[in-house]
């Protein structure tokens, strides 16, 4: 098939590889001219295992890079994978996916085949239709048959995106006209996955439901953990008692610092306006919010437990990105609790194997170290924010510190003498 990729970002981009790895002749539409620029020279700006073989390996054969709508004339179908990001009062910020069906619609002026324009962002129930639709048919000109419109959310994760999108749990495709289902599952062949077909509204809804039920969970194991920790109960060896019950599964239980990233807390802020401008009471979500921005205050709790005043002490803080094998960090945990540590005092010496960069354009005046040992050297205390593999192989180093007084945020340590850990 001939697909175009609106959007070169975590999603947009991992999708025109992967289908372009599918087979199909692919167009990444992306407008952020140093962004394109990049992907066409083969080194994006975002890390994602995998990523840069499979672009090398297609760019400029199967794949091509544009930051202008004309370069899609023969394409068949479009995937709309631009950013939602967080907006006023929670409300997602769709301004992008109006604009790029703008644009789309207009690229499709004067043409008289069967398109189908699919919304793969994440996008409240009724934005399909209400906004996507009418959009696309307004600045195309085109009759309501001539364009299919289908909803097709993903649920890759950053860190293993590649992975995620070629081997899917399943595969949502929501539409109101079959033939256009029947054109989204075609892009789909020769990935061996579940096919669920719903209507527009519900596609929209299992994206919202999904992430806002994973973050449930993460909440869940986090409150069971706040009290373990006050009963000297492993809540680790708890949760993993806990998931083995096939009914609830083991994933997602880990507690520790709570959930970061682009997604969780932006979706479920959005969730929670929905709930609101309809006077439902989203008492379960707000909890599991509230819960969540709590968890790194508590971790700062404990450190002042174990050494007092933070004036003028040296933390290191381990983990800058969100989760391991990323350089993303949207709505990380350790932003507060940096900001938190800058305001009671402390001197703070970051490392992220990944993440420097990006956090640097956030918060400049700390120590950013280019090692472990670096940040932990003379150490007061370390705060380990980020479960990255080689942070659990960490042990002797720890000896560099003043105090091996470590609270851990991620359970990832696997060194027995340490003090402190938080859950
Ligand atoms: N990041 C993730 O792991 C996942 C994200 N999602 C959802 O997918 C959507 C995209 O997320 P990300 O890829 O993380 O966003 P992103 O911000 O990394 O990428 C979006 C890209 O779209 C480009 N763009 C904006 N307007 C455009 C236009 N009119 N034409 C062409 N390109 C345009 C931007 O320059 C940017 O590069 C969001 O709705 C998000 O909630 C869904 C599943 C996973
Ligand atoms: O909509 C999205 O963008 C994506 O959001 C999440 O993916 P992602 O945010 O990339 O990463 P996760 O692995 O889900 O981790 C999110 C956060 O939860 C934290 N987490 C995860 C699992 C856990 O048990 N405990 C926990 O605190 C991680 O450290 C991280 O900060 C979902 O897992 C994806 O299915 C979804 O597509």
């Amino acid at each position: 098939m001939k697909i175009s990729v609106i959007g070169g970002g975590y999603v947009g981009l991992v999708s025109a590889v992967c289908f372009a790895q599918l087979g199909h002749t692919v167009g990444l539409i992306e407008i952020d001219i140093d962004r394109a620029s990049s992907i066409s020279r083969g080194s994006p700006q975002i890390y994602e295992k995998g990523l840069e073989a499979l672009l090398s390996k297609h760019l400029e054969k199967s794949l091509h890079v544009s930051t202008a709508y004309d370069a899609i004339p023969d394409t068949e179908i479009f995937f709309i994978c631009v950013g939602t990001p967080e907006g006023d009062n929670g409300h997602p910020d769709l301004s992008m996916i109006q604009s790029a069906c703008q644009s789309l619609g207009r690229s499709l002026i004067d043409m008289d085949s069967y398109h189908v324009v699919v919304v793969k962002s994440t996008v409240p129930p009724g934005t399909t239709e209400g906004l996507v639709v009418p959009t696309v048919l307004e600045h195309s000109q085109r009759a309501g048959d001539e364009i299919g419109f289908c909803m097709n959310p993903e649920f890759l994760r950053e860190g293993r995106a590649v992975e995620d999108f070629m081997h899917p749990d399943r595969i949502v495709i929501g539409s109101n006209d079959s033939r256009a289902g029947d054109w989204a599952e075609s892009a789909y062949r020769g990935i061996e996955a579940p096919i669920v077909r719903t209507g527009i509204k519900s596609a929209e809804m299992i994206k919202y439901a999904s992430n806002a039920f994973l973050a449930t969970k993460i909440s869940f194991a986090n409150e069971i953990g706040n009290l373990c920790k006050r009963l000297g109960i492993d809540v680790y060896e708890v949760m993993e008692g806990v998931g083995m019950d096939h009914r609830i599964s083991p994933h997602f239980l880990d507690a520790g610092a709570g959930f970061g990233g682009s997604c969780f807390p932006k979706d479920l802020s959005a969730l929670i306006h929905l709930a609101e401008g309809m006077n439902e009471e989203p008492l379960i979500l707000r909890s599991v919010q509230n819960v969540n921005e709590r968890q790194p205050a508590r971790m700062l709790e404990l450190l002042q437990k174990k050494i007092g005043s933070l004036e003028g002490k040296r933390i290191a803080v381990l983990g800058l990105a969100f989760k391991n094998d990323t350089d993303d960090v949207r709505q990380s945990r350790s932003i507060p609790v940096i900001l938190s540590l800058r305001e009671m005092g402390a001197r703070i010496a970051a490392y992220d194997p990944r993440a420097n960069d990006n956090m640097k354009k956030m918060i400049h005046d700390i120590e950013y170290c280019s090692r472990a040992t670096d940040a932990l050297r003379d150490a007061d205390a370390c705060l380990l924010m980020t479960e990255w593999p080689e942070f659990g192989l960490l042990d002797e180093e720890f000896d560099l510190m003043k105090n091996r007084v470590i609270i851990e945020g991620r359970r990832i340590l696997s060194c027995q003498d340490k003090e402190g850990i938080c859950w």
